[in-house]
């Protein structure tokens, strides 16, 4: 049998397949990501320091607070115009009703400040439409309003003064705009998403002239087929706004390619500068490792699905201060940041949940909060008992236990050649934990009785193979 003719066009599949395959991965894209690797300017180097910031929802949905014609909705309070289905027309008379008389920027940023948040992003202007700006291009926006206070100014110069870097969240997805489309599906929807989509250049031109000192964008509503077959405008506005203002950052979330791929383009490269779809949810350290080596951001409300006001918290479990200090540690342990949720009331006041939240983060953050800023993944094997952080410029590392072992010591495995000289609580560096012999790189770090109702932050002293500090950290990769 000549196999020649036989196995030559299996040969040629083979090779077609190979070739179409890698040829995939580098397809040229004109709308994908614009570059590889981490930004390394300062503007993103702060980003990444920052590590810990506050998610600020409000708007016209923080007045209904979850309720609806004495009707409580249990879902997500700033969707309750789609939960309850109500009209446009009938929503917006809601602006009526804007009146946050009770209003204190300054004592916000005083909170923000004093629980140790670097960052805060706010919401301009969510899905509801409202926009808590006066802006030239919409007549819905706090200038219509009873009270016409410009939040966003106020804000922007209260956090500011107080060195807290402040990000603008925009919705693109716009349920009052009358040229907003979920779909392109016909010359009319064509001609109208243009219009809607120079509404939308003109409110971010408008949004960065005005507030200067913004540090960044967050993007959010754009998982729509409308925006998906206009990858090209997502990177115009990501363009844009970084014309605009150099240095500017804009997260994945608005980013859709060629193809309508979001976040990640076609050849699996991220877009924007930082990877924002971890919503309510974090990466895993066995599956999701690859987070490491790219700049990310996880959000998360305090109850389970709440970001604007509600006003029955009991609807869902609410995470204890504990609960959300192990969520912005595991974020901060895979070399990401957080940001921790509050929906101010109607009235401009912040509810005492979030209040003794923002307090019991603070004495938490005064003690160990050198372990969460600049903190980064480390690298070591994940431990049972918590967390490994190590810092970004000393090079210090952390181990941060929540779950307390019945043996009241916790095994710390360090790499080939790496050893634990020493081990110091945060609350009390001139203690030191006793530390024994377990294996081959193995220790027990023995922890003090009686037990401690908070996350215990242990720093230690580590030397590595040449007995130089530093030297411990796995490769970036
Ligand atoms: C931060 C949150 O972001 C949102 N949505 O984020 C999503 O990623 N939504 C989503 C996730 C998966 C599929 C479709 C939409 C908003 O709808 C919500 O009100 C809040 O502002």
């Amino acid at each position: 049998m000549n196999y020649r003719f036989t196995l030559l066009p299996l040969l040629i599949a083979v090779f077609v397949t190979i070739s179409t395959v890698h040829g995939q991965e580098n397809e040229s894209l004109k709308y994908g990501s614009q570059y590889e690797g981490k930004r390394q300017d300062e503007a993103m180097q702060k980003f990444r320091e920052n590590r810990l910031g506050q998610f600020i929802h409000w708007g016209l949905y923080a007045i209904p607070g979850g309720k609806w014609d004495g009707k409580i909705y249990p879902g997500a309070a700033e969707w309750l115009q789609s939960w309850a289905d109500v009209p446009p027309e009938e929503w917006s008379k809601l602006i009526n009703q804007w009146n946050p008389d009770e209003f204190d920027a300054q004592e916000w940023a005083h909170m923000a400040k004093e629980a140790g948040f670097k960052y805060m992003t706010v919401t301009t202007k969510h899905h509801e439409g409202f926009c808590l700006w006066p802006s030239e291009y919409t007549d819905f926006d706090v200038a219509s309003a009873p009270n016409k206070t410009d939040i966003m100014g106020e804000l922007i110069d209260a956090y500011t003064k107080v060195g807290i870097d402040v990000y603008f969240y925009y919705s693109i997805l716009d349920w009052h705009h009358p040229d907003w489309r979920y779909d392109i599906k016909s010359e009319e929807d064509e001609q109208a998403f243009e219009r809607y989509k120079t509404y939308v250049d003109n409110q971010l031109t408008e949004l960065v002239e005005r507030y200067p000192e913004v540090k960044g964008f967050w993007f959010d509503g754009t998982w729509d087929k409308s925006v998906k077959k206009n990858g090209k405008w997502t990177l115009e506005i990501q363009q844009m706004l970084k014309s605009l203002k150099p240095g500017m950052i804009v997260n994945s979330r608005l980013r859709a390619d060629d193809h309508g791929s979001r976040h990640f383009d076609s050849n699996d490269k991220l877009m924007g500068d930082y990877e924002s779809g971890y919503e309510r949810r974090l990466p895993s350290f066995r599956e999701d490792t690859i987070v490491t080596t790219r700049d990310w951001e996880a959000v998360m409300t305090v109850p389970e699905n709440q970001w604007g006001y509600h006003q029955d918290w009991s609807v869902s479990h609410v995470k204890s201060t504990n609960e959300v200090l192990e969520w912005i540690t595991h974020s901060v342990a895979m070399g990401g940041n957080m940001l921790v949720n509050i929906g101010p009331k109607p009235d401009g006041t912040i509810r005492q949940q979030e209040k003794t939240l923002m307090k019991e983060i603070e004495q938490w953050m005064d003690i160990n909060g050198e372990a969460i800023y600049a903190g980064d993944y480390l690298g070591w094997e994940k431990q049972d008992w918590g967390y490994y952080i190590a810092d970004q410029k000393t090079n210090e590392v952390y181990a941060l236990v929540f779950n307390v072992p019945v043996t009241q010591k916790i095994t710390v495995a360090t790499p080939e050649g790496i050893s634990i000289e020493e081990a110091h609580p945060l609350k009390d560096e001139s203690e030191s934990l006793k530390i024994s012999e377990k294996g081959p790189n193995e220790v027990f770090i023995h922890l003090p009785q009686p037990m401690f109702e908070a996350p215990y932050v242990i720093k230690l002293k580590v030397s590595g193979k040449d007995g130089s500090k530093g030297t411990y950290r796995k490769a970036k990769t």
